[in-house]
């Protein structure tokens, strides 16, 4: 049967970047998205500023919301200190199989947990399974309707401490406009905007920080 466009993109990884270079595996994929395929990776624009608040931030407990490929884990985990792992949810186990190919391709698995389920699930077992009190740093990037929900979730959870600070994708495109109404007008966050693009395109995106005030 046909292969789907993230193993196509895998392909594209194995055959144009270098094993164990995290920078050729995100090259790879923005190549390929800019030249074959347009995919909802984060992109090259919009992951520079990712990368500047995670090494701003300096993080150590992160956690990913929709893991998809796996090139926004690549970014962030090719950042983080060493001994410091992230932790990113992935429900569609077809996406989970290609990202774990794509992290070890990048030479980042032992810096990288996995968890194939929903973060509706996940979120309330984190603390008791991975030992973790709170985040220093969330990427959001799933399902847009979501963001609130989970935000919401990690309140109730306690997962989050003053200075804890969340970054979410696509706040334009495809928008989130719950979420942003939330973080904006709440008085336990201090929220900024980044504008950029959407991903290999000329179409108005960005990023949504908010810093936890507690
Ligand atoms: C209910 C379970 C929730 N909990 C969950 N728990 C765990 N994993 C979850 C959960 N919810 C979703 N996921 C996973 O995360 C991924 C989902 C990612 C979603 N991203 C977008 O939809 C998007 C669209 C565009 C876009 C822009 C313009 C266009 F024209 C077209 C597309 C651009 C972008 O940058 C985008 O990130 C993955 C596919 C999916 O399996
Ligand atoms: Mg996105």
């Amino acid at each position: 049967t046909r292969s789907t466009r993230p193993q196509r993109m895998l392909k594209a990884v194995q055959k144009n970047a270098t094993k164990g270079n995290p920078q050729s595996v995100i090259s790879a994929i923005d190549y390929f998205c800019k030249n074959s395929e347009w995919a909802m990776n984060v992109g090259d624009e919009k992951g520079s500023i990712l990368d500047s608040v995670v090494t701003e931030v300096n993080p150590s407990t992160v956690l990913e919301l929709g893991t998809y490929c796996g090139y926004s884990t690549v970014r962030i985990a090719r950042l983080l200190s060493p001994g410091t792992k992230l932790i990113t949810l992935e429900f569609n186990p077809a996406y989970a199989t290609v990202a774990r190919q794509i992290i070890a391709y990048a030479g980042l698995q032992d810096k990288v947990t996995l968890v194939e389920g929903s973060s509706a699930d996940l979120i309330p077992q984190i603390k008791e399974r991975f030992g973790i009190t709170t985040f220093d740093f969330i990427f959001l990037d799933h399902w847009k309707d979501r963001y609130l929900p989970d935000i919401k979730l990690f309140e109730e959870c306690g997962l989050l401490r003053k200075g804890s600070v969340l970054l979410a994708d696509n706040v334009i495109c495809p928008g989130a406009p719950e979420y942003l109404e939330y973080v904006r007008n709440s008085p336990r966050y201090e929220s900024r905007y980044y504008p950029a693009h959407l991903e290999y395109t000329k179409a108005e995106d960005g990023l949504e920080k908010s810093v936890f005030l507690g």
